[in-house]
């Protein structure tokens, strides 16, 4: 008999921000491989579109409004949704927000509240939910990280510190879980064309070139690109693999790159 270890059937997946992007695609990813998809998000119109392309695709999908900085209606939307889906056996903590700002002209209040949805949010959902994964014995959190987790670029300051502070958070939660038989990985996506990257992805941007004469692979990449690596920690195919951060990035952080005139 062969065992499909990607299989991912009768499992429920909640993954946050998945209105569109790379949460989007690596949702679908997760419901091909056989999953209950569950996404949130803070507006209900996204939401609802978002829920009919799931379903379009054929895809299991259930949608609820909340923020994820707000661990009283996260309290509340993991009850109802362990209630009227099921419990969470995966949970991806990809809702994120940037802001491009040198530091000398940042607000305080601006880098406070990068910090509160791409590291705070990550924590609150993860503690609340891991509680459950703790009683019913495992589960699966992948945290979405960035190359900012592992090097700096101006103006993404406040970017930066909150997911090289999501990578040690990773790492803290696969140390306080694995003997919970819950698998803590992250996915550190390099460059990839979401509405995220629109206003730096335009022909003729500095940053635009500069991307794709970084990256080994020449090219951004496609969100569908991130659905393997979703798939396999979200698998028993990863149930020994605790406290990694996969960089899907086309290769930029394995080179410091060559002069252009080589
Ligand atoms: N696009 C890239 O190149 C890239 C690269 C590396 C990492 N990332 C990360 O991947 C994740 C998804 O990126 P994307 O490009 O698809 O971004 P996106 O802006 O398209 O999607 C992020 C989603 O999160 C939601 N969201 C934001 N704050 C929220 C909150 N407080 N509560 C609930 N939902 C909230 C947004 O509404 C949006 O739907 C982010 O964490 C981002 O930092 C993106
Ligand atoms: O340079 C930027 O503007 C930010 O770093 C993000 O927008 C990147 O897309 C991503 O997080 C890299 O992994």
């Amino acid at each position: 008999m062969s065992i499909n270890l990607f299989d991912l059937t009768g499992k429920v997946a909640l993954v946050t921000g998945a209105v569109h992007g790379l949460g989007m695609a690596m949702a679908k990813g997760l419901g091909n491989a056989g999953a209950t998809i569950v996404v949130n998000n803070y507006s209900k119109d996204a939401l609802d579109e978002a829920v009919a392309e799931y379903k379009a695709c054929g895809l299991n999908a259930y949608g609820y409004v909340f923020d994820v900085t707000d661990e009283k209606a996260v309290i509340t939307a993991i009850e109802k949704i362990e209630k009227e889906v099921g419990p969470i056996d995966i949970l991806v903590n990809n809702a994120g927000i940037i802001k491009r700002t040198p530091i000398v002209d940042m607000e305080v209040e601006d880098f406070k509240t990068v910090i509160d949805v791409d590291l705070v949010g990550p924590f609150i959902v993860s503690k609340n939910v891991a509680k459950g994964m703790i009683n019913r014995g495992g589960g699966k959190i992948i945290n979405i990280c960035s190359m900012m987790s592992e090097l700096g670029r101006d103006t993404v300051s406040a970017y930066a510190a909150a997911k090289g502070g999501l990578k040690m958070l990773t790492k803290s939660m696969a140390t306080e879980w694995a003997k919970f038989n819950i698998q803590t990985n992250g996915i550190g996506p390099g460059y990839f064309a979401t509405s995220q990257t629109a206003p730096i992805r335009v022909d003729g941007h500095p940053f635009n070139e500069f991307i794709i004469k970084r990256t080994p692979a020449a090219r951004w990449g496609a969100p569908e690109d991130l659905q393997g690596a979703a798939i396999f920690l979200s698998s028993k195919a990863s149930d020994f693999v605790n406290g990694h951060i996969v960089y899907v990035d086309g290769g930029i952080l394995a080179t410091i790159g060559k002069p252009s005139n080589e």
